[in-house]
C-alpha cells in the first residue's frame, strides 16, 4: 500500500471521488462536497452527518449501505427519493455516476448523464472499502454478516457476479414458495403435491448456486494471505489467521481452501463438480426441507470461518483480536483490489476513537499512501497527524472545508 506518488490523482490505477453531491440523503436536503486525492477528514460531533457523506459513497460503490439492509432509512424522511452525484476520477479519467433510491421501487442510475438499463450496471465505476465498528459483526455476528462481505469482494472484483447473485436469489426465493406451498399441502395431508416443479427448480439452484460458490471459493483463497499479512501488521505479529469456508453440502465440516489461487495458477474451481454436489446435497435434504418449507441447502447457508490460531475468532477472540481481525479483512480485500488493478477509495469510519494509540498509528502508516483515504472522526485528534490530509467540519448539514 506504500508508494511513494501518494494522492496523486495521475498515479496508473488510482482512484479517487472528486466530487459528491447529496439530495434529500439521510440527514441532507442538499449537500455539495469537492473532495482531494490522499486523506480528507470529516469532522465534527455525533450525529452531525459525517457517516452519512462516506456511507453514501459506500453505495455508490456496492448499492447498499454498511449500516442498514433496506433503503428506506436512506431517503431523507418526508422526502420520497434520493439522489446522490459522485464524479469519479481514474486514471486521470471521471466518470459520473448518479443514484436516485427509491424505497420500495427500483433505484434508477446514470453513468455520464446516460441512463443504464439496470442499477447493478454502475457497479465497478468505483470500488470502495469501508472499514466501521459495525464490522466488528464480521467476527461476531451471524454467517449472513460474513456471506455478505464475501459476495460484495467478489462482486468489486467481477461486477458480473451481481447478476449471478440476483439469479441465486430469485430462484432461491421461487423455490421457497414452492417448497412452503408442499409444506401446507402435506400438513392438510394432501401429500407433497407435484414435486416435478421442484426438480426443475434443483437444477437452476444447483447451477447458480455452483457459479456462486466458485467465486467465493477462489475470492477467498486469493484474499487469504493479504488478510493473514495485514493481520501480522496490524497486531505487531501477535496470531496467524486462516479462512475456511464452511460449505452446507459438506455436512457440518469447514472445508479448508484450495491454495491461493494467485499462487496456483493450475487451481481451478470446478464449477460441473460443484453443481452435481448441491444436487447431491439437496436431493439428501429433500424430506427435511419438504417437511420444513425451506430451502435448507447452498450458498445462502454457508458460512466462512475466521480462524485465530487453533480456534474460530467467533467466540474466543478478544475484544482487541476481533478488532484486528475485522480491519485485517478490510485492509486484505484492499490489498488485494489494489493488486489486481485499481486501487479501491479507502474509508475508515469512525474507527479511531475504537483503537489504541499503537494500532491507531499502526492503521495509519498502513494507509497514508493510499490514493484516497475518507476519515470521520468526532474528535480530531483521535486521527493519526500521518492522515491530517484535507480537513473538513460537519456541522448542523452544513460540511466546509477547513
Ligand atoms: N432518513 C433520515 N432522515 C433524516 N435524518 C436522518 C435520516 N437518517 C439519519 N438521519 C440523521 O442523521 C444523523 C446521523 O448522522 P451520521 O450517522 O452521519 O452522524 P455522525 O456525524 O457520523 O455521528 P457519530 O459521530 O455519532 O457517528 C442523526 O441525527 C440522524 O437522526
Amino acid at each position: 500500500m506504500n508508494t511513494d506518488r501518494a494522492g496523486d490523482p495521475h498515479r496508473l490505477g488510482g482512484t479517487h471521488v472528486r466530487h459528491l453531491s447529496l439530495v434529500d440523503y439521510r440527514s441532507y436536503p442538499a449537500v455539495s462536497v469537492d473532495l482531494e486525492p490522499g486523506p480528507n477528514v470529516f469532522v465534527g460531533p455525533n450525529g452531525q452527518g459525517k457517516t452519512n457523506l462516506v456511507e453514501a459513497i459506500g453505495y455508490v460503490s456496492t448499492l447498499g449501505s454498511h449500516r442498514v439492509a433496506t433503503d428506506a432509512p436512506l431517503v431523507r424522511a418526508g422526502a420520497t427519493r434520493a439522489v446522490i452525484r459522485a464524479a469519479v476520477v481514474r486514471d486521470a479519467r471521471e466518470l459520473l455516476v448518479e443514484l436516485e433510491i427509491v424505497p420500495g421501487k427500483a433505484n434508477r442510475a446514470r453513468l455520464n448523464r446516460s441512463p443504464v438499463a439496470r442499477p447493478r450496471d454502475v457497479l465497478g465505476a468505483l470500488r470502495t472499502v469501508l472499514f466501521a465498528p459495525e464490522d466488528l459483526a464480521l467476527v461476531r455476528g451471524d454467517p449472513a454478516e460474513r456471506r455478505r462481505f464475501i459476495d460484495e469482494l467478489l462482486v468489486a472484483r467481477s461486477p458480473r457476479y451481481a447478476a449471478v447473485r440476483a439469479d441465486y436469489d430469485r430462484v432461491l426465493r421461487q423455490r421457497n414458495a414452492l417448497l412452503r406451498t408442499a409444506a401446507s399441502a402435506r400438513r392438510a395431508a394432501k401429500g407433497a403435491g407435484d414435486l416435478r416443479t421442484l426438480e426443475v427448480w434443483d437444477g437452476h439452484l444447483a447451477a447458480h448456486g455452483a457459479e456462486l460458490l466458485a467465486g467465493r471459493l477462489e475470492v477467498l483463497s486469493a484474499l487469504e494471505p493479504y488478510v493473514a499479512k495485514a493481520y501480522d501488521a496490524v497486531s505487531a505479529g501477535k496470531g496467524r489467521t486462516r479462512l475456511a469456508y464452511r460449505s452446507s453440502t459438506h455436512g457440518d465440516s469447514a472445508t479448508d481452501l484450495p491454495e491461493p489461487v494467485t499462487d496456483r495458477p493450475e487451481f481451478n474451481v470446478d464449477v460441473a463438480d460443484l453443481t452435481h454436489r448441491i444436487l447431491e446435497s439437496l436431493a439428501a435434504s429433500r424430506s427435511q426441507e419438504i417437511e420444513r418449507g425451506i430451502t435448507l441447502v447452498g450458498p445462502h447457508r454457508d458460512d466462512v470461518v475466521l480462524w485465530l490460531g487453533d480456534l474460530p475468532a467467533k467466540g474466543y477472540a478478544s475484544h482487541g483480536e476481533g478488532w484486528s481481525y475485522a480491519l485485517a479483512l478490510q485492509l486484505g480485500s484492499y490489498d488485494l483490489l489494489s493488486a489486481d488493478g485499481g486501487e479501491p477509495v479507502l474509508i475508515l469510519d469512525d474507527v479511531f476513537a475504537e483503537l489504541d494509540t499503537q494500532r491507531r498509528d499502526r492503521l495509519a502508516g498502513l494507509v497514508r499512501d493510499a490514493s484516497q483515504v475518507l476519515v470521520t472522526a468526532a474528535v480530531a485528534a483521535d486521527v493519526p497527524s500521518a492522515l491530517q490530509g484535507v480537513r473538513f467540519d460537519v456541522a448542523a448539514g452544513e460540511v466546509t472545508r477547513v
